[in-house]
């Protein structure tokens, strides 16, 4: 073997390299030897893979995996390197303090230790490791003497016979070595040299003359350089013939060589492209793997690939397959990286973010050359990052560019059809919670509504404002008419009530009341009516009030047991209310008329019938209507009965529109009519709904017995002081209607009574709602009536009565004609006690009373020898009253002493 080492002088002029050329750009390289952070020894003793490994302090200590015990175990535990390179048996590194070469294995050429003869003090910046051989490329050029010191480079070499320094005399930028020679790059021109044994390799003559290259990977009998200019020098069909000249023609970024092949970087991709002749059995590079460092044994190739693990893979033919290890991509340089090299920084990558140990020092990767011709650059190359390239999915014409575009197509759709999925399924979810939450929103109010009447303050404030209007003085604030009109009441002319009643002529007269006659008419298209006219009294204000009030609640009230109004006529001071004709007059005229026959005719069953019917048109003011209505003269007159002996309550002059709520009293001045006066109501002027059930408690003493509210040719002349007491002892015989025989089972009667005397209880809040009332009359009966089921009410439930009804009743009313005697008890149904409305009750009990409503005539009785009179059946009242609920406050006393 001779070793041959030219004259650098001439260099330009002798090296011709046997080479693979390679395309392009900026790129660095290993070779079987060069330098990196990966090694791989390859001889007898089989490969062993040697890498600094990636700590959390980038402390480039050296780790070994393989089967040759004097490399795996002769690697120095905790000496940092800053690179490596192998040769056949052993692994040299480049010590990161000394920056000298030091070596281990079983290379018989290559000692372990730093390699001798040694400079002292000498630095390197790279080594490279042929078969059995070093050499090294000194760093600092200031330890050449000489006018062109600065143009100079020092190499060392050792071992196989080339142990020896060669000062250069140009700058050189990077070394290789080949099996048994070495090669550099001039810095200046970048045109190769090499030199060594030429007689074994026969490379040395090869190298080519002016050619640029951007760097050099030597094998072991070859030297393939990546060309600074060139685009692509080889057909892409030769690849892998066997020939490691015939080289890929894509561009490459780095390349290293083997024995007889070698293997490069694409540039566009960054995946492995290999060439030149392969062992038998040998596993090729893997696909679509990007990598960032190739290293070249005899005859297998290790790359660290771009992904987050980091952990080295090999190829080809008894080389290690894959590494337990993290490493660094690179090794590190004091410098910064130049142009076409980014700063490599760990992104997550397995280890620490710091991948250099000296603060200063950077590991530069090369960027990749540009974008494939269906890719377009979405970021360049820039200080920390290499270029990105992406699929052009308007110019792909590789397979790979398709099937990505179609795969991120149908990604696309699918997302896309998932997210419309997505909001759809929100839509309809949304829909669902909006209609369930309208719907139960509306549900509890109408539940709300129909349970507690809780109407809102605007309705209630309507409806108060128009019920209240009558109470201002002045006369002329009255309810819109306008807004009557829109309602149910029609409107009619005077001449036209005035014809139908043929001039409100005393034959058509059927009743009488405080403040107003009653007609019977006939209108023009034949409908029966009863006219209610109010008197022209002196006191205008009140009679109007009454007319406007009942003209108002009536309007809006609808029940078939309470008296329906058909119209009203405002003509100048005329007021007129036109109702539905009730054929058999009112249950006062029955009861307590002048024919003894009506009141025979009014039996039992009928009794409680109508006392039923009237329950629930009761019910119907304090629990339906909205604002809860409070009758406040409920009383056997103003209970009617229609053609089919049906009850009507009527009479909603003194009606009020209670509070939403029940319990809660209004302080309402007492008015009513005497004898079925509330006496928590004209005592404290607490006004609620159990007002009228006291009212109707007197008027189911009446249907029971026969007997006035008060009656003053009776030693007890009021009906509730009279009866309650017998009916608490038991002694309901005594109290039941002489007129007609008593039932064969007195229970319906008793459960009447029973109901009766809570009526009348002194206290409202002890006596029971009106519906508790009806139900139990309905028992009552059903009782009477033989029903075997006492729960079911024996009368059908009413339903709202509509146009329909009206109809059926101007028809029915028609065909009949009120009789002699129910015009006759006109008069008589006014032997009672009444306050009007506009006098409050103290005063009225007095004087006032008397002449408001009825003559003294029609009052027998009323001073009785034994001195009693209605002042002392009120104030027995009072006194009960007293026991019940204690006695007075004081300003209750003031008010009673002053009123009483
Ligand atoms: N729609 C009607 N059909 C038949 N008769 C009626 C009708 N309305 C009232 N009457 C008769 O006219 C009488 C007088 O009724 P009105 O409502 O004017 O006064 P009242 O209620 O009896 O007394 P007050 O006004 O003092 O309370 C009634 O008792 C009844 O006999």
């Amino acid at each position: 073997m001779t070793s041959q080492w030219p004259k650098f002088q001439e260099m330009d002029h002798v090296l011709v390299l046997a080479v693979c050329f390679l395309a392009l750009l900026p790129g660095w390289s290993c070779g079987l030897g060069s330098m990196s952070s990966i090694a791989v020894a390859y001889g007898e003793d089989g490969p062993v893979f040697c890498a600094l490994s990636l700590t959390s302090d980038g402390s480039h200590i050296v780790t070994c995996f393989g089967t040759d015990a004097s490399v795996l175990y002769g690697a120095p535990p905790n000496i940092p390197f800053l690179g490596l390179t192998a040769g056949d048996g052993f692994v040299c590194g480049l010590l990161l303090d000394s920056r000298q070469p030091y070596c281990w294995g079983s290379n018989s050429y290559v000692k372990s230790g730093v390699p001798q003869p040694m400079i002292e003090g000498a630095k390197y910046s790279e080594l490279s490791a042929g078969d059995n051989h070093l050499f090294a490329l000194r760093a600092a050029a200031n330890e050449i003497h000489g006018p062109n010191a600065a143009m100079s480079s020092l190499i060392d070499c050792w071992a196989y016979n080339m142990t020896a320094t060669h000062v250069i005399d140009e700058a050189v930028s990077t070394i290789s070595a080949g099996s048994v020679f070495n090669c550099g790059l001039f810095a200046r021109n970048k045109t190769v040299f090499c030199w060594g044994d030429e007689t074994v390799s026969g490379i040395v003559g090869l190298a080519p003359r002016n050619v640029r290259f951007k760097s050099i990977g030597a094998g072991g009998y070859h030297v393939c350089g990546v060309l600074e200019n060139a685009r692509q020098v080889a057909p892409a069909s030769a690849i892998g013939d066997g020939d490691v000249n015939i080289v890929p023609m894509d561009a490459i970024v780095s390349v290293v060589g083997g024995r007889f092949h070698a293997c490069g970087i694409r540039s566009l991709d960054r995946q492995v492209a290999c060439w030149g002749f392969a062992l038998r059995n040998s596993t090729s590079p893997p696909k679509g793997q990007k990598m960032y460092a190739l290293v070249a044994g005899d005859y297998f190739t290790c790359g660290v690939p771009a992904e987050t693990s980091l952990m080295p893979r090999c190829w080809g033919n008894s080389g290690p397959m894959a590494l337990p290890m993290a490493v660094p991509p690179g090794i590190c340089v004091p410098n910064a990286c130049s142009h076409g090299y980014y700063n490599y920084e760990n992104h997550g990558e397995v280890g620490s973010s710091k991948v250099c140990k000296p603060a200063n020092s950077r590991l530069c990767l090369p960027c990749s050359a540009g974008c494939p011709e269906d890719w377009y650059e979405s970021s360049p190359c820039n200080a920390t990052a290499d270029r990105v390239c992406q699929y052009d999915c308007s110019k792909c014409v590789t397979g790979e560019c398709i099937s990505f575009c179609l795969s991120q197509k149908q990604t696309k759709s699918r997302k896309l059809i998932a997210f419309q999925l997505r909001i759809f399924v929100a839509e309809i979810v949304f829909a669902i919670i909006l209609v369930l939450s309208v719907s139960l929103i509306a549900w509890l109010y109408v539940r709300h509504k129909l349970q507690h009447c809780q109407c809102s303050n605007n309705e209630l404030r309507l409806a108060k404002s128009t019920a209240y209007a009558f109470r201002k003085d002045n006369m002329g604030i009255q309810p819109d008419m306008e807004d009557l009109k829109i309602r149910r009441a029609q409107e009619f002319s005077y001449e036209e009530l005035e014809q139908a009643t043929s001039g409100f002529s005393e034959d058509s007269q059927v009743g009488k009341g405080s403040f107003s006659c009653v007609f019977k008419g006939i209108l023009r298209d034949g409908t029966v009516v009863a006219v209610k006219r109010v008197i022209k009294a002196a006191d205008m204000k009140k009679s109007s009030k009454e007319f406007h009030n009942e003209l108002d609640l009536l309007s809006r009230l609808n029940h078939a047991h309470l008296l329906n109004l058909l119209g009203y006529c405002k003509d100048g001071s005329e007021r007129l209310l036109v109702y539905e004709f009730m054929a058999h007059g009112s249950l006062y005229q029955h009861l307590h008329g002048k024919d003894p026959n009506l009141k025979k005719q009014l039996n039992w069953a009928r009794r409680v019938t109508i006392a039923v019917q009237a329950a629930r048109g009761i019910e119907y003011l304090h629990g339906y209507a909205c604002p809860p209505v409070i009758h406040r003269d409920i009383k056997s007159s103003n209970i009617l009965i229609d053609e089919d002996h049906n009850a009507r309550v009527a009479d909603f002059g003194l009606s009020i529109l209670g509070p939403a709520d029940s319990g809660t009293p209004l302080s309402e001045l007492p008015a009513g009519t005497l004898g079925y006066l509330d006496p928590e109501y004209y005592r404290l002027h607490y006004l609620t709904t159990k007002s009228d059930v006291y009212n109707f408690g007197v008027v189911l003493l009446e249907i029971l017995s026969g007997r006035k509210a008060i009656d003053m040719q009776f030693e007890e002349g009021n009906i509730v002081e009279w009866a309650v007491p017998l009916i608490k002892a038991g002694d309901i015989f005594a109290i039941l209607d002489p007129v007609l025989s008593p039932p064969s089972d007195l229970e319906a009667l008793k459960k009447i009574a029973s109901v009766a005397c809570k009526c009348v209880r002194m206290r409202g809040k002890d006596r029971p709602l009106m519906d508790k009332v009806t139900t139990a009359l309905e028992h009552a009966l059903a009782l009477l009536m033989g029903s075997p089921c006492v729960e079911q009410p024996i009368l059908p439930t009413e339903v709202v009565l509509g146009s329909s009804r009206m109809h059926k009743v101007s028809q029915m009313s028609s065909n009949q004609s009120c009789s002699e005697n129910e015009l006759a008890e006109g008069e008589d149904q006014r032997i009672e006690y009444r306050a009007p409305s506009w006098i409050t009750f103290p005063s009225v009990a007095s004087s006032q009373r008397r002449k408001s409503s009825a003559s003294e005539a029609d009052i027998p009785g009323r001073t009785t020898t034994d001195g009693r009179n209605i002042g002392s059946s009120i104030g027995d009242g009072l006194r009960s009253l007293e026991e019940e609920i204690g006695p007075a406050s004081p300003q209750e006393n003031l008010y009673l002493q002053n009123n009483f």
